[in-house]
């Protein structure tokens, strides 16, 4: 009843694109329920190609909740209810093929997970699966990605040593690439810089920005400067809603919600 009188009174501001603004993903009434307890709710979110969009907020809050439902990631674990629209087609419909909106919206977690293989048969992997064997084809494949995510000049030489030998930050990268290798339209990151050093965290901000000349990417971060510095538009989350959703030069400047201004200005609670 608590939850449902807040819902009802909290205030919040919700970017709205213009008309002509491409948009590739966006929810509507989006219900995420673990068991009959529901986690998120209110986050009527649209995000535009070619944009980086940083979900921020509190432990708990429900941004990797938000983030995992947009490619149906939450399948197992959770009820998702509510309209997930990607290139305008609700793909949280009964029907929809879940590997397919998974090849079109890739996924990078927070600790990076390259299989216990090569360098080589990371990036290579899923597409075998698909059935392509052309060594041409895969070469081409590795090499792009791994330069799309910026670390091919320093595994160029070792493709064919296990994945597992990487530093932390060469490993994430190998996984952007292993993501990217299918083709992806969306990528979405879970705190993707969390396990990495400064530098490989700079590093890895600098990928992003390059990337997103091709994709539209969204990322959950605890970093404050790094949402700052990284993205476009920022979300901000508490108790599982979305609070305020703006162009991150606003949300860090002239918040237009109180909540938000005590959270980005390190006052909240
Ligand atoms: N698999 C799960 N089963 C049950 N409850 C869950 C599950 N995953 C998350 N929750 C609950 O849903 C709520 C939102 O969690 P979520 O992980 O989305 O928050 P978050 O903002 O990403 O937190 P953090 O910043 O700590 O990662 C929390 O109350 C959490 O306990």
């Amino acid at each position: 009843m608590q939850e449902m009188l807040n819902n009802q009174t909290q205030e919040r501001f919700i970017y709205q694109f213009d008309d002509n603004d491409e948009i590739t993903m966006a929810t509507e009434d989006l219900q995420v329920f673990y068991g009959d307890s529901l986690a998120m709710s209110n986050a009527d979110l649209t995000f535009k190609k070619n944009t980086i969009t940083a979900l921020i907020g509190p432990s708990g809050s429900g941004k990797s909740t938000y983030l995992r439902s947009l490619n149906r990631m939450n399948d197992e674990v959770a009820t998702v209810k509510g309209k997930i629209l990607y290139q305008g087609v609700d793909i949280n419909q009964p029907g929809i093929d879940v590997y397919e909106v998974r090849r079109r919206i890739g996924m990078v977690f927070q600790r990076p997970n390259p299989f216990a293989k090569s360098i080589y048969d990371n990036i290579t992997f899923a597409l075998k699966r698909r059935g392509i064997r052309d060594k041409k084809k895969l070469d081409e494949v590795v090499e792009t990605t791994l330069k799309e995510a910026a670390v091919w000049d320093q595994v160029k030489d070792v493709l064919h040593k296990s994945a597992l030998e990487l530093s932390g930050g060469q490993a994430q990268r190998v996984c952007i690439a292993r993501a990217l290798a299918v083709r992806p339209d969306v990528l979405l990151l879970d705190e993707p810089a969390s396990a990495l050093d400064p530098v490989s965290t700079v590093q890895l901000e600098q990928t992003l920005r390059e990337l997103k000349k091709d994709y539209t990417i969204i990322i959950v971060t605890h970093n404050m400067q790094q949402a700052a510095r990284l993205s476009d538009y920022t979300v901000f989350f508490n108790l599982g809603q979305a609070i305020e959703y703006n162009k991150t030069r606003k949300i860090f400047t002239r918040p237009k919600i109180k909540l938000t201004e005590d959270y980005v200005s390190g006052n909240f609670g």
